[in-house]
């Protein structure tokens, strides 16, 4: 029997394929929002789907402020996923989460600034809720799935989306904290937007790599982030394997699945033909027949 669940997956820095997957090729998928950062991996752990797309490419050729954010969550819609698992390398901004450990995430303070950071627009203008930015069941799963894999984790934390691509001077770093932010990356956002917006239920767990700067005398930089990602490479896989097997058997509707329905303001006649083309993935459920 195949399960209802599909699950995207977004690899970050240090994750660019997952070992393993049954039946595994990689496919291209055009998407009308432009170039995605890669192929889908599309394949499946037991009998769920599964679509793995590395967040900058393999080989990591894509900067985060260059990214192609909606076209990587339409491709990922497009190829059928009806929820998705981010995986981000991120900093700590807590004594408490040190590196090694896994935050699963259920906030964001977005300073990102130059994004295209919304699939809607003038000629179809839409305004989704972010209040709650998670889908808590499948952030609850995500945990379960790292203690199940004894890896250490830490939840409820709050990620700061900086846009990069510098790493943050001190001073930000000091001021995010006060802010209440616990992790920092720079790629979270607006992917959690847009996959709102595309009615995708969407949990990011964050892999600790750094201190950042905050600690005196103490900077982050490249080699730290991934050789703490190849330390934890295999518990990262161990989850998500972990986090697939035990999916329910059944996929009961999620409120994000309809998160569009009091979201459009637009008046059918004002619709933008060329706009609503576009949309035909994201918003085909809502949209087609408008
Ligand atoms: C390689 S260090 C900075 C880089 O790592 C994080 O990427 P991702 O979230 O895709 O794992 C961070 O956001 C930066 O893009
Ligand atoms: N300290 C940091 N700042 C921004 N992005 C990161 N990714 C991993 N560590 C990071």
């Amino acid at each position: 029997m195949t399960s209802p669940w599909t699950i995207g997956i977004i690899g970050g820095s240090g994750l660019y394929a997952i070992e393993g997957l049954e039946d595994a090729q990689w496919i291209a998928i055009e998407s009308p929002w432009g170039k995605p950062s890669d192929e889908v991996l599309c394949g499946r752990i037991g009998d769920v789907r599964v679509r793995f797309l590395p967040r900058h490419g393999r080989g990591h050729p894509v900067s985060p402020r260059d990214l192609n954010a909606r076209a990587n969550i339409d491709v990922l819609k497009r190829a059928g996923c009806t929820d998705i698992l981010a995986i981000s390398a991120v900093g700590s901004l807590r004594e408490e989460i040190e590196p090694g450990r896994f935050a699963v995430v259920d906030q964001f303070i977005d300073r990102t600034t130059s994004r295209e950071n919304s699939f809607f627009g003038t000629g179809l203008v839409a305004h989704v809720s972010m209040a709650d930015p998670v889908c808590p069941r499948l952030s609850e799963m995500a945990a379960a799935a790292i203690a199940g894999a004894k890896g250490k984790v830490a939840t409820g934390a709050t990620y700061l989306a900086m846009e990069g691509p510098q790493f943050s001077t001190r001073a930000e770093s000091r001021m995010y904290r006060e802010w209440g932010a616990d992790v920092i990356g720079m790629t979270a956002m607006p992917e959690a937007k847009l996959a709102r917006e595309a009615e995708l239920p969407y949990a990011l767990v964050g892999m600790v790599t750094d201190y950042d700067c905050w600690r005196e005398g103490e900077a982050v930089d490249v080699a730290q982030v991934i050789a703490q990602m190849q330390l934890n490479g295999k518990l990262a896989r161990d989850m998500l394997v972990r986090f697939i097997n035990v999916l329910p058997e059944a996929r009961e509707p999620s409120p994000i699945d309809f998160a569009l329905e009091d979201a459009v303001i637009t008046a059918p006649d004002k619709h933008d033909p060329a706009l609503l083309a576009k949309l035909d993935a994201v918003a085909g459920r809502l949209l087609s027949g408008a």
